[in-house]
């Protein structure tokens, strides 16, 4: 579904992220964990296309590497920024709606608000009057409105009290049930990732340190990673 090869991306002079080769699978959930600064957010900014990167992005088998980030979009990339980044002075209701553009559809998914039932309780609210949970889930529904078949997530739990973090991880294995998509997910924290992930890559200073699958995920090993 989508993949990278030998990723590189710049900030002036300066690379971070240097050279990250990784795949992932058909309604595959991966969790890149990594401390703050180690390049998740330059990495998944590179992949929607915010960031100019060298090296190649494959998304559904076609190179997405020199494509605007609209364009990715249009072929099943969404994509939820760290800090949720919803449109304050808008309706709930109008910021879902905000991610239909790319589908041409006018009418917002049930399925949208099942998975969400409190965001069909507020949509006449503004955004900006949520919780922080429920703006997360609110970017979530807003990305899931454009109908991709790759979510990325940059550390969703930022700022979230831990009942509803493991409320999050239930609803996106929800949403891969659901929707059948793959799901890209930037964490520190560890019994979350665990809660979704197939495989979980390690991230430090710009480079993929650890990989691992399934059974063969050791939650202690990924921890030492991120307490270093
Ligand atoms: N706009 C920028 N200009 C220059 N350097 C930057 C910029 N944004 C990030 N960096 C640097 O790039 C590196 C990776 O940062 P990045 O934000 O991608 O990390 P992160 O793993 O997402 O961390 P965090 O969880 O704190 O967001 C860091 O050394 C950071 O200082």
């Amino acid at each position: 579904m989508l993949s990278t090869k030998d990723l590189r991306v710049s900030y002036g002079m300066s690379e971070v992220i240097h050279g990250i080769s990784f795949e992932v699978g058909d309604t595959e959930t991966v969790a890149i964990m990594g401390r703050n600064g180690m390049g998740k957010t330059t990495l998944f900014k590179s992949l929607i296309g915010i960031l100019e990167c060298k090296g190649e992005i494959m998304l559904r088998g076609e190179s997405v590497g020199s494509r605007q980030a609209y364009e990715r979009v249009a072929r099943g990339l969404a994509y939820v920024p760290q800090g949720r980044l919803v449109f304050a002075t808008l309706t709930v209701e109008e910021n879902i709606a905000a991610g239909l553009e790319a589908t041409g559809r006018r009418k917002i998914p049930e399925d949208i608000y099942d998975l969400f039932p409190v965001l069909r309780d507020m949509r006449r609210r503004k955004a900006g009057n949520l919780s922080g949970g429920q703006q997360q889930q609110l970017a979530i529904a807003r990305a899931l409105a454009a109908d991709p078949k790759v979510l990325l997530l940059d550390e969703p739990t930022e700022g979230i009290q831990p009942s509803i973090i493991k409320q999050l991880a239930t609803t996106l294995n929800e949403i891969k049930q659901l929707r059948k998509i793959s799901i890209v997910v930037s964490e520190q924290v560890l019994s979350f990732a665990t809660a979704i992930a197939d495989r979980m890559l390690v991230i430090d200073k710009g480079q993929i340190v650890h990989e691992a699958a399934g059974a063969d995920i050791d939650a202690q090993q990924i921890s030492r990673y991120l307490t270093v």
